[in-house]
Formats: C-alpha cells, sequence, structure tokens
C-alpha cells in the first residue's frame, strides 16, 4: 500500500502525450516520490494502459488520478479521485462518481482509493473549463474551500490545482492553512528550479506536469530542488 503522506515530490504524466523511453526512465529513477497519471482530454483505456505498463518496469509508486470512466485501468499502486469543490457544473459533482461506483464498485479495494478535494484555480485551464469551475475570489476564499473539503467533507487530500500557469504563493498557503490536519498538494506551471522550491515550502507535495514535455532538463531539476527545501509550518 502506498503512503502519499511522505511525498514531497511527483511528476504528472499524461496519457494523452508521447514521450520517449528514455525520457521516461530519467524521470521514474529521478528520485520523485511517486507518478500520477492523469489529465482531462484525451484520456483512454488503452493509453493509459499503456503509460501504466511502461512506468511499472520502474519500482516508483504509480497512482491513476481518474478523470475519465473509460479509463478506470487496474493495475495502479492507488488511485486519487478528484472532487471539484468549485465546479460550477453540479454534472462534475457527485454525478461520476455515482457512475463509477455503479460500474466498479464489486471490484474496489477501498484502502487503495483516496479523494482529492480539488481547487481549480486557473480559470483557463481545460479543467477550469470543462467543469465550469467558479472563480476563487481571493486568499480568504480559498482557504474556505480548504475548510470545506477537510472539516465538512473530511476529504484527506486537497490539490490547488494550477495546471498551466504558475499560482499565487499567498493564495496556496491560505489553503494550507484551511487544510490543517489533511495533505496539500500543490500542482501548476512548475517551470524553474525555484518555483519548485518556493510551493515545496508551502504544500507537502509537489506535482510537475507540463514542463516534462517541454524541456525534460527543467523538470528533472526539481527533484532536487524539493527535495533541499523544509515545510513552513
Ligand atoms: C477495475 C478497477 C481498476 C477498479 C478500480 C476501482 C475504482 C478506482 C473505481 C472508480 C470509482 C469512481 C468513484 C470513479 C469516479 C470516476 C470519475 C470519472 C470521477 C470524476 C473525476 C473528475 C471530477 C474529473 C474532472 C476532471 C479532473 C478534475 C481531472 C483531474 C486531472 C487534471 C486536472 C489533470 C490536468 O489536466 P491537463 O490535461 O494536464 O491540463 P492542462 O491541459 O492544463 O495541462
Ligand atoms: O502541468 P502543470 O502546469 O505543471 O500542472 C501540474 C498538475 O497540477 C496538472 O494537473
Ligand atoms: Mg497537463
Amino acid at each position: 500500500m502506498i503512503d502519499y503522506r511522505g511525498w514531497r515530490h511527483t511528476f504528472k504524466l499524461d496519457p494523452d502525450k508521447a514521450i520517449g523511453d528514455e525520457a521516461l526512465e530519467a524521470l521514474c529513477e529521478s528520485g520523485t516520490d511517486a507518478i500520477l497519471v492523469g489529465g482531462t482530454y484525451g484520456v483512454t483505456y488503452d493509453n493509459t494502459l499503456e503509460l501504466m505498463s511502461r512506468i511499472r518496469r520502474y519500482a516508483v509508486p504509480t497512482v491513476l488520478e481518474i478523470s475519465s470512466l473509460d479509463a478506470v485501468v487496474p493495475g495502479f499502486d492507488a488511485y486519487f479521485i478528484p472532487l471539484v469543490l468549485n465546479a460550477g457544473d453540479p454534472d462534475w459533482i457527485f454525478a461520476p462518481h455515482v457512475s463509477g461506483l455503479k460500474a466498479y464498485g464489486s471490484y474496489i479495494h477501498w484502502e487503495e482509493i483516496f479523494t482529492e478535494g480539488y481547487l481549480i484555480a486557473n480559470p483557463a485551464a481545460g479543467v477550469a473549463q470543462l467543469t465550469k469551475a467558479r472563480p476563487i475570489a481571493d486568499s480568504e476564499e480559498a482557504k474556505a474551500y480548504a475548510q470545506v473539503a477537510v472539516n465538512i467533507c473530511r476529504l484527506p487530500i486537497v490539490y490547488v490545482e494550477y495546471s498551466g500557469t504558475y499560482g499565487d504563493p499567498e493564495l496556496v498557503r491560505a489553503c494550507r492553512a484551511g487544510a490543517e490536519g489533511a495533505h496539500l498538494f500543490y500542482g501548476g506551471g512548475i517551470r524553474t528550479p525555484q518555483q519548485a522550491a518556493e510551493m515545496a515550502a508551502i504544500a507537502d507535495t509537489v506535482v510537475v506536469g507540463n514542463v516534462i514535455y517541454d524541456d525534460l532538463q527543467a523538470a528533472l531539476a526539481t527533484v532536487a530542488a524539493v527535495k533541499g527545501v523544509q515545510k513552513k509550518r
């Protein structure tokens, strides 16, 4: 069983994007704590299975962040299930989860399932448009969302999602304060060691995604940057 609570750094790989064998080996052997597999669009059973099988050649823990019912692939170490806290379209709040339980209920090992309270903070991200994410007014409101996730819904994880753009450290800090007792993931727009270190000082785990496909060396440099930073509490 995985324990994400000790993770400081993860890479997020998108099944819909091509990655060569050498690059994949470098990522899996980089010292990162885990590989998350996920994306908003174009995620299918086949491309998820293919990516998982390739990652499976390495010892790194591998988690599927489920975004489509058509791409629930067995064999991952764990499954992260997003629950979008600021979804403006109610069909994205519980409807897919109910369908998921109807479809897969008898195959579920609950100890492998972790629900993420997902706070979408970049209105331009694909996932913001898909879920019609409500804009977050300010840090105080972000903190309140995190409190809803942790103190009202009792979720174990809050994920501040700035996918595609680097976030506002003050807003992430407010989420850290609101998510007391839960694990805080930060993801979005990290392209340099400095950015990785800045968010690692606030969040429990930093997620690095898109830069992998643009500049592999920059992506790899974020591992040491994160590992060298103590969280400020
Ligand atoms: C047989 C077997 C393996 C059984 C396993 C059992 C199991 C785990 C069953 C699942 C049951 C269940 C409850 C399923 C729920 C399924 C589901 C579809 C939930 C909806 C999740 C959701 C709200 C998705 C919306 C989109 C979202 C939040 C995606 C998260 C990933 C994300 C934002 C990635 C970033 O996207 P990216 O493409 O990188 O973005 P950019 O373009 O900006 O880069
Ligand atoms: O792809 P980037 O912008 O690095 O974001 C990482 C991750 O939070 C995406 O879900
Ligand atoms: Mg991406």
